[in-house]
């Protein structure tokens, strides 16, 4: 047996998205995002699935809260549907969706539980895309606008901000690979819409030091951890790719002011490159408190000439997978922390974490038991990086409840807590109980 315990100030959560859990699509004076238009055209998302109703979390927040406080969780991750704020992205507030998260924000707060907020989870309002989206530098000031409004609103109830979820995926998997929306499949465009999320994060930073906000403010990028499958140069290019277009495409320009020389030049090759304006990678590079990471799983890597747009496979090693086929491999999140540490002993939370499992009810019960393994390894994990004196600060385990998983539609299922989608009724799961334990305990047991 074996007992990890955590530090007195670790922060242990869960973490969800707007247009995931909320619902209400065409209430409270909300405008369309995106990703109404995207899950509304047929083909892109499964079974057409879409975020009308969600978890009706719109509605039921207090129920969810509940939840929380049964979880006995201290921080809760969630977004902001900007559409709700700023209904056509950069002309008129909405009150009724800021009064929405006041009342959400406030309840949270009554339950003691540290509110930790996430501007951009992919629900651009659909009129900034009618007008090229983000691949449009006007998408930068609208975002920094939408900023200054939640910043203002929030200052003394909200301390810890994230700008944007997981900007690969804004970039390349919307625009490159195109499974998310707007659904292009233009390494150009991706490459512009990396850059000016860039630039919006760097302003966005700017307006939160310059209005003295009271809290913290960072970024979460989703973070791929690869390993070449030879030792042949061809395979480490490949992975050195993959994972250089996940975290050091974003972070270098953060960090160091520019982008990585090595990616850089491999899009070059092909004729691609960002498009800097002057006092862009200026911009960019404001300092931040902290960064967010959300690691799923690893892969072991193949140069590939028809691999797509980094020319690489990932190699199925037959390792044990969870129900959306990722393989579960927690060494990945260990060796793509201690990488990181290139940036400096920055502050980390893993702002998600956790396992695709599609156990249903039975008998009023859900026996996950798969993701109850999951959690275990990679919560074992961060006791490792925590032990190697890298600031770790805290976990939130994706996802709350059940929701709606993209382009997966409602197949597919991460949380600790089971929604029946007609009735809405949730079940929380035996990982519930198993991690309410954890958080409860502020240690974890392991037993042979
Ligand atoms: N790399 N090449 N791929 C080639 C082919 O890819 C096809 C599909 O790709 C991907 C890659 C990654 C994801 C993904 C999903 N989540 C989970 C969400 N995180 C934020 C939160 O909202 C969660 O719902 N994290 N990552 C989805 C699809």
């Amino acid at each position: 047996m074996t007992i990890f315990q955590f530090p007195n100030d670790f922060k242990w959560g869960t973490a969800t998205a707007a247009y995931q859990i909320e619902g209400a699509a065409k209430e409270g004076g909300r405008g369309p995002s995106i990703w109404d238009t995207f899950s509304h055209t047929p083909g892109r998302v499964y079974n057409g699935d879409n975020g009308d109703v969600a978890c009706d979390s719109y509605h039921r927040y207090e129920e969810d809260i509940e939840l929380m406080k049964e979880l006995g969780i201290n921080t809760y991750r969630f977004s902001i549907s900007w559409p709700r704020i700023i209904p056509d992205g950069d002309g008129e507030i909405n009150r009724e969706g800021l009064d929405y998260y006041h009342r959400f924000v406030d309840k949270l707060l009554e339950a003691g539980i540290e509110p930790f907020c996430t501007l951009y989870h992919w629900d651009l309002p659909q009129a900034l895309q009618d007008v090229g989206g983000w691949e449009n530098r006007r998408s930068i000031d609208a975002f920094v606008k939408f900023s200054e409004v939640m910043y203002r609103e929030f200052d003394g109830k909200i301390k810890y901000w994230l700008t944007f979820n997981e900007p690969w995926c804004i970039a390349f998997l919307s625009n490159v690979i195109g499974v998310h929306a707007p659904g292009k499949q233009d390494l150009q465009a991706a490459l512009d819409v990396a850059h000016h999320v860039l630039v919006a994060h760097g302003k966005s930073v700017s307006k939160f030091r310059e209005l003295g906000v009271d809290g913290k403010i960072g970024i979460a990028p989703n973070v791929a951890w690869a390993v070449p499958y030879s030792k042949s140069e061809e395979d480490k290019g490949a992975a050195d790719r993959n994972i250089q277009v996940y975290s050091d495409w974003f972070l270098d320009p953060i960090y160091k002011g520019s982008y990585p020389k090595p990616l850089y030049d491999w899009f070059e090759q092909s004729g691609h490159v960002p498009p800097i304006q002057e006092g862009d990678m200026e911009a960019i590079a404001q300092p931040i408190d902290h960064i967010g990471i959300n690691y799923y799983s690893m892969s072991v890597n193949k140069f590939n000439p028809n691999g797509g747009y980094l020319q690489m496979e990932e190699v199925d090693m037959g390792l044990t997978k969870t129900d959306i086929g990722w393989p579960v491999e927690s060494r990945g999140l260990y060796d793509v922390i201690h990488y990181l540490q290139k940036y400096g002993n920055i502050d980390i939370y893993i702002t998600e974490n956790g396992a695709c499992i599609n156990d249903d009810v039975v008998n009023g019960k859900v026996n996950d038991t798969r993701r109850i393994s999951y959690l275990q390894q990679h919560i074992a994990q961060i006791h490792r990086v925590i032990a190697d004196g890298i600031n770790l600060k805290g976990y939130m385990a994706w996802s709350l409840m059940d929701n709606f998983e993209w382009a997966e539609g409602y197949r597919m299922r991460f949380g600790l807590v089971h929604v029946d989608y007609r009735s809405l009724k949730r079940t929380p799961k035996e990982s519930f109980y198993w991690y309410q334990n954890v958080v409860k305990n502020n240690w974890m047991e392991t037993r042979k």
